[in-house]
C-alpha cells in the first residue's frame, strides 16, 4: 500500500524554492526522510498534512489529496513537530488527554488511551508533573505520545532525535522501530543524520535543496558498499600492498584494513594473502557499508 506520494511537488517561498519538482513515494513500514538543514523536509511534511499549500504539483497521503482532504489526512496521521510546542504549566497526562479529546475521543476513553500511550513511550510517574520541568528527552516523548494517542495509521516524526544525548537518541530510535513493527503504524521520520536512520528504516528518501537525490530500500543502499575488515597483529602495510597489487580496493585506517568485496574471490585472495605472508590474523569481519558512504 502506498502511504504517501508526490508528483512534481514544488513549494516556492518569496526568497527560496523549498521543494523543487519532487516526485517520490513511500510504502508501509519505516521510511526515513534525510536531508541537511533547509533541504525541505518540514515543508514536505506540512504539505502532506494539508497545513501548507503547494505552489505546483500534487501530494497525497493514504490515497487522499493533501490539497483538499487535509482534515481527513490529519485524522489518520499523527504528527510530531520539530520545534518545542508544549505548554509548560500542565502535566503530560493532562496534555495528552486533552489532545486525545481534541481528536474526538470521549473523556474516559481519552484518559485510558493517554495512560497507555504515555507508558508505551516510557513516561511513568513523571507524567503527573508539569512539562516545564522535563528534560529534552522527556519532552520529545510527550510530543511522540500526542502523535500516537488517536491511534493513527501513519505518523510523521519531524527530527525526533533533535537535542537528545546518545543514550536518549538510541532509546528514541528503538521506540520508532517498535512503532513501525510491534504497533504496525507506518512511520515517516526525518533526520539530517543518515547514519542514525539506517538502524531503524526500511526505506530511505534523500533530498537536497528540495530535490530528490535518492529513494531506495535500505538493503540496496548498504549492499553496494559491502566490505571486509581485516586486522592482523603485524605486517598490515605489507598486507595492504599485497592486496592492492592483487587488484583489490583497499583502505587502511590505523591497523585496520578495509577491502571492498568486488566478487566472491575477494575472500580467497584475502585468505591466500594472509597465509602467503604468514601473518597472524586478529579479525576478519564482513561489513555492510554505512549509508553515509553512498552519498559521499
Ligand atoms: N514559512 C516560510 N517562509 C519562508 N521560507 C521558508 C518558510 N518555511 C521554510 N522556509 C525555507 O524553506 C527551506 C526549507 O525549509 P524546511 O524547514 O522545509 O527545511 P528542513 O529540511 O526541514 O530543515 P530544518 O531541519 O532546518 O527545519 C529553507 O530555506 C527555509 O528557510
Amino acid at each position: 500500500m502506498t502511504i504517501l506520494a508526490t508528483e512534481g511537488l514544488t513549494k516556492r517561498f518569496p526568497r527560496v524554492t523549498a521543494l523543487d519538482q519532487l516526485t517520490v513515494a513511500a510504502g508501509e513500514g519505516v521510511t526515513g526522510l534525510v536531508g541537511a538543514n533547509g533541504a525541505g523536509k518540514s515543508t514536505l511534511i506540512k504539505i502532506l498534512l494539508g497545513l501548507l499549500p503547494a505552489s505546483a504539483g500534487r501530494a497525497s497521503v493514504l490515497g487522499m489529496d493533501a490539497a483538499v482532504q487535509g482534515l481527513e489526512i490529519r485524522r489518520s496521521v499523527g504528527y510530531m513537530p520539530e520545534h518545542e510546542c508544549l505548554p509548560p504549566d500542565v502535566s503530560a497526562t493532562e496534555f495528552v488527554v486533552h489532545m486525545a479529546q481534541m481528536s474526538g475521543l470521549p473523556r474516559t476513553a481519552a484518559r485510558e488511551r493517554a495512560a497507555d500511550t504515555l507508558r508505551h513511550v516510557g513516561l511513568h510517574e513523571e507524567r503527573y508533573r508539569p512539562i516545564g520541568g522535563y528534560s529534552t528527552g522527556m519532552k520529545q516523548r510527550v510530543k511522540l505520545a500526542q502523535a500516537l494517542v488517536h491511534d493513527p495509521k501513519v505518523v510523521f516524526l519531524d527530527e525526533p532525535t533533535n537535542g537528545l544525548d546518545p543514550q536518549g537518541r538510541d532509546e528514541m530510535l528503538a521506540l520508532i522501530r517498535r512503532i513501525g513493527t510491534e504497533f504496525g503504524i507506518s512511520v515517516l521520520v526525518t533526520s539530517h543524520l543518515l547514519g542514525e536512520l539506517e538502524r531503524v528504516c526500511d526505506h530511505v528518501i534523500v533530498i537536497d535543496g528540495g530535490r530528490l537525490l535518492r529513494s531506495s530500500a535500505i538493503g540496496e543502499l548498504t549492499q553496494v558498499t559491502q566490505a571486509v575488515a581485516v586486522e592482523v597483529e603485524e605486517g598490515w602495510e605489507q598486507l595492504a600492498r599485497h592486496l592492492t597489487e592483487a587488484g583489490e580496493a583497499v583502505a587502511v585506517e590505523g591497523r585496520l584494513i578495509t577491502v571492498q568485496v568486488r566478487a566472491e574471490d575477494t575472500f580467497d585472495v584475502l585468505r591466500d594473502a594472509v597465509c602467503d605472508l604468514d601473518l597472524n590474523l586478529v579479525r576478519l569481519e564482513q561489513r555492510h557499508g554505512r549509508i553515509e558512504d553512498v552519498f559521499k
